[in-house]
């Protein structure tokens, strides 16, 4: 089975190779809408858009498509890519000292022996962050991390200094939670780990 990330996220990447998975990256391109205030439903109905994409290229053969998208939510507020610097300020602004919800929409499409399936779901993670200083944020945002990040931060990186708390997958933060992925598929006879 051929197994095709839709993503240009260089840490999807990332924990994908590092559960041992081998996979092809095929980025879907479309534009992402959020058309609901609902993170739950954002992130399912993004992760199904760009799976779909990336899985209607998809021609014979066994393969498995994989889509995924991550926003914050924080005070009923849908945070995605900051966009600016001044929109991360704000972003920065509203969780430093505050617990806010990381949630990770997946979509799986796959076609075996000649029969397609469907699965979406999300994964919530919820993280609470230091209080940080005017000082501190500017300086956060002058390292360049939070641009191409929900929320304005990477938990991975540098904001690290300001994490004091973290209940659920650490890699749905991140961006993609891999032992919900392979839990999922391993209970729908697809086991990622060892494919043939
Ligand atoms: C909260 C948080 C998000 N992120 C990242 C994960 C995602 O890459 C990004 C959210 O943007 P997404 O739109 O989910 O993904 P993307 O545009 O990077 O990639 P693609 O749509 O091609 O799959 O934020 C971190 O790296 N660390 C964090 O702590």
């Amino acid at each position: 089975m051929k197994i095709i990330l839709a993503s240009a996220s260089p840490r999807r990447r990332e924990l994908l190779d590092q559960i041992g998975v081998c996979f092809a990256v095929q980025p879907a391109c479309g534009e992402e809408k959020i058309t609901s205030a609902d993170p739950k439903k954002v992130v399912e109905e993004l992760s199904a858009q760009k799976a779909a994409e990336v899985a209607d290229t998809q021609k014979e053969g066994d393969w498995l498509v994989i889509g995924a998208d991550t926003v914050v939510s924080c005070k009923g507020q849908i945070l995605g890519k900051p966009g600016s610097e001044e929109n991360a300020f704000r972003m920065l602004a509203m969780l430093e000292g505050n617990t806010h919800e990381v949630y990770t929409g997946v979509t799986l499409c796959w076609s075996c022996a000649g029969k397609k399936e469907k699965l979406t779901f999300a994964e919530k993670t919820e993280v609470t962050m230091y209080p940080m200083t005017e000082t501190e944020i500017l300086a956060y945002i002058r390292t360049g991390e939070p641009m191409d990040k929900a929320g304005a931060y990477g938990i991975q990186g540098k904001c690290a200094a300001f994490i004091k708390e973290i209940s659920g997958d650490y890699n749905n933060v991140v961006g993609l939670p891999v032992a919900r992925i392979y839990q999922e598929l391993l209970q729908n006879g697809i086991d990622i780990l060892h494919v043939s």
